[in-house]
């Protein structure tokens, strides 16, 4: 299966990933910040860490967890805040202690998020984000950490190569692996079905110096009731219970063993096995 290069982006009437960005200002769109709480998912999964979660995205994956960040019908609940107002907030919620930052969304890429980086760093915080890989930033170098999740078919979204590749040049990852100065790097996807499972070993296999994770689709779509499941229709149809999380992780098991994909680890998200936030 050939991984397709660039495409047009799927969402009918959008705009371009550049008009998206709001560099132009020093307000960042914010949907929620809040921790400490365990990172769920990914190369830093049980690590404490703050969350700020920006508004707006552009992708509608079918089956995204974070509605709320993503649809405009939420913008009401969306604030625009200055580096500084965000920072105040996160001290506040770390008592001035430390930690890592996760920054996400929605896609954090669309932000201007170089001012809290430099603002945090300088107290010590570091940080880490979560996109997509579709909207590369200059200021991706700065970060400490930076988890690229590409969307596999079941997301209903088409990959743009050239995207994940502008991405990982900006982080300046592919000449220098994992130094000092440059965020480490991971890839992550999300797995709901065989289809994705092989698209992504495929994705994964292009850059082998890249640390990859995978992890079950949760049934917590709330953007689109067209949610598919892995591949076996489960017994318990209870959204997210820890019986459901537990079956898919046993699925994704596997699955990946079945393929003989040794290089990868299997994770589930631990805060929605857990419930919590
Ligand atoms: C809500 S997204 C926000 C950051 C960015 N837009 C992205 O997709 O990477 C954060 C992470 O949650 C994952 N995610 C979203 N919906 C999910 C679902 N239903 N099941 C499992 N993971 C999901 C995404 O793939 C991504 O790795
Ligand atoms: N605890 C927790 N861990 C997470 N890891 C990635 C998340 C996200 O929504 O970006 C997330 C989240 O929403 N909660
Ligand atoms: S999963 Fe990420 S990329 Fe997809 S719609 Fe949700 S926030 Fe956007
Ligand atoms: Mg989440």
């Amino acid at each position: 299966m050939s991984i397709p290069s660039i495409v047009t982006p799927p969402l009918s009437g959008t705009f371009s990933t550049e008009s998206v960005s709001n560099d132009s200002t020093d307000l960042i769109s914010i949907s929620e910040i809040f921790g400490p709480t365990i990172q769920g998912e990914g190369a830093l999964i049980g690590t404490q860490t703050i969350f700020v979660r920006t508004a707006g995205c552009d992708y509608r994956c079918s089956w995204c967890d974070t509605g709320y960040a993503v649809l405009p019908e939420f913008d009401n609940d969306w604030k625009n805040m200055d580096a500084e107002s965000v920072f105040n907030k996160i001290e506040s919620l770390s008592n001035k202690q430390a930690m890592w930052i996760t920054l996400s969304g929605g896609n954090p890429a669309m932000q201007n998020l170089e001012p809290l980086i430099k603002l945090g760093q300088a107290k010590g915080y570091k940080f880490s984000m979560e996109t997509q890989g579709s909207i590369a930033k200059p200021w991706f170098a700065l970060l400490d950490q930076l988890t690229f999740s590409p969307k596999p078919p079941s997301s209903g979204m088409r990959f743009k190569h050239k995207g994940l590749q502008r991405c990982l040049d900006a982080c300046e990852t592919l000449e220098i692996i994992n130094s000092q100065t440059h965020p480490d790097v991971s890839l992550k996807f999300v797995v709901a079905d065989q289809d994705d499972l092989l698209w992504a070993k495929e994705i994964a296999e292009q850059y082998p110096q890249l640390p990859c994770y995978v992890q079950p689709c949760n049934n917590n779509a709330d953007i689109n009731v067209d949610n598919r499941s892995t591949a076996d229709d489960l017994e318990n149809k209870e959204e997210n219970s820890p019986y459901d999380q537990k079956q898919k992780m046993l699925w994704l098991i596997d699955a990946v063993q079945s393929l003989n994909w040794t290089d990868v680890r299997v994770l589930p998200q631990l805060h929605v096995w857990l419930n919590v936030e």
